[in-house]
């Protein structure tokens, strides 16, 4: 048996190219103004105070004040999670039986609570490894040893050693010793898809416009083919003359749906949010894109 999340996190591969930018060098001026700008801003040292990855929280937080996304319980895909704040937001709302998976193209390992699966989302391999871990029930449920105890089952040495090994390598408190050897492509046992995917900004606005709704697309038809009927979708993308099409496609798939500038969002930049709730029934990706995404 294995573990899809371990064996992407342990893999310490070659960063793919336009990633290398992330970090930051401390010698350089725009290095200086990032950590300034950091300093004086509230919510960073908000995030800071209360153990927050990243200020990204409090995007989220808004959100979540205006439109009740979640709620015990819930199954919680997030994608382009690194560092990881939204998961966070994500495992504190859905509570002990909360089941959150992040995706991301750099390794990073999850906050605790949460799994994660490294790879580019746009790939076909990455979604499918995806859906593989969603359909097998067990695998990123939060470790309940009472409960175990209460059902009357054995949990054998095996089981406990291959546990904590797990445990250590990929993530805190989740339970991902099971995986299916037959895994099903259509999973529909999502509650929220949350996609704060984006690369680094180019500074040419139609770029960075294209290469967000290529993420927001790709995330979109996963969205539809992964939720529960009832399910909601929340999605970073940069505003341009294509959001108007992603716009329409996302009518067509869910009862409501908003644009949002949450107040952390910087002024300045060109993100806004998507906030779709209620997942239509019988909407498929084919009836948005066609064989697009045939996968
Ligand atoms: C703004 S950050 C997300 C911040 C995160 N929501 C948080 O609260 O910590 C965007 C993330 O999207 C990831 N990303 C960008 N393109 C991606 C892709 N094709 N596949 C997976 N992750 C991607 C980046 O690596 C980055 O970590």
């Amino acid at each position: 048996m294995e573990c899809i999340s371990r064996l992407r996190l342990l893999r310490s591969g070659p960063i793919p190219s336009g990633f290398h930018e992330i970090v930051r060098f401390s010698s350089s001026g725009s290095s200086k103004r990032w950590t300034t700008r950091q300093r004086r801003d509230p919510y960073s040292r908000e995030a800071t105070l209360r153990n927050l990855k990243s200020r990204a929280a409090f995007k989220l937080l808004e959100i979540d004040h205006n439109h009740h996304i979640f709620r015990h319980g819930q199954t919680v895909v997030d994608l382009g999670f690194a560092p990881g704040s939204w998961t966070q937001v994500a495992v504190d709302r859905t509570g002990r039986k909360g089941r959150i998976l992040g995706i991301d193209i750099l390794p990073c390992m999850p906050p605790k609570g949460a799994s994660a699966i490294q790879g580019n989302f746009l790939h076909m391999e990455t979604q499918r490894e995806v859906k593989a871990f969603l359909s097998e029930d067990s695998l990123g449920r939060p470790i309940d040893r009472d409960a175990l105890g209460a059902a009357g089952e054995e949990v054998s040495y095996i089981d406990l050693e291959r546990q904590s090994e797990l445990s250590a390598s990929s993530h805190e408190g989740v339970d991902n010793t099971r995986r299916s050897a037959n895994t099903s492509a259509g999973v529909r046992v999502v509650d929220v898809v949350l996609s704060d995917m984006m690369a680094n900004t180019s500074g040419n606005s139609f770029r960075d416009h294209a290469l967000s709704m290529d993420l927001c697309n790709s995330a979109l038809a996963f969205a539809v083919d992964t939720l529960k009927r009832g399910g909601h979708f929340i999605c970073k993308f940069y505003s341009g003359v294509e959001d108007v099409d992603l716009e329409r496609r996302l009518r067509k798939a869910f009862d409501i749906v908003k644009r949002e500038k949450p107040r952390a969002s910087r002024s300045e930049s060109r993100e806004q949010y998507f906030v779709s709730k209620t997942l239509k029934e019988g909407v498929t990706k084919q009836d948005l894109y066609g064989d697009l995404y045939d996968y």
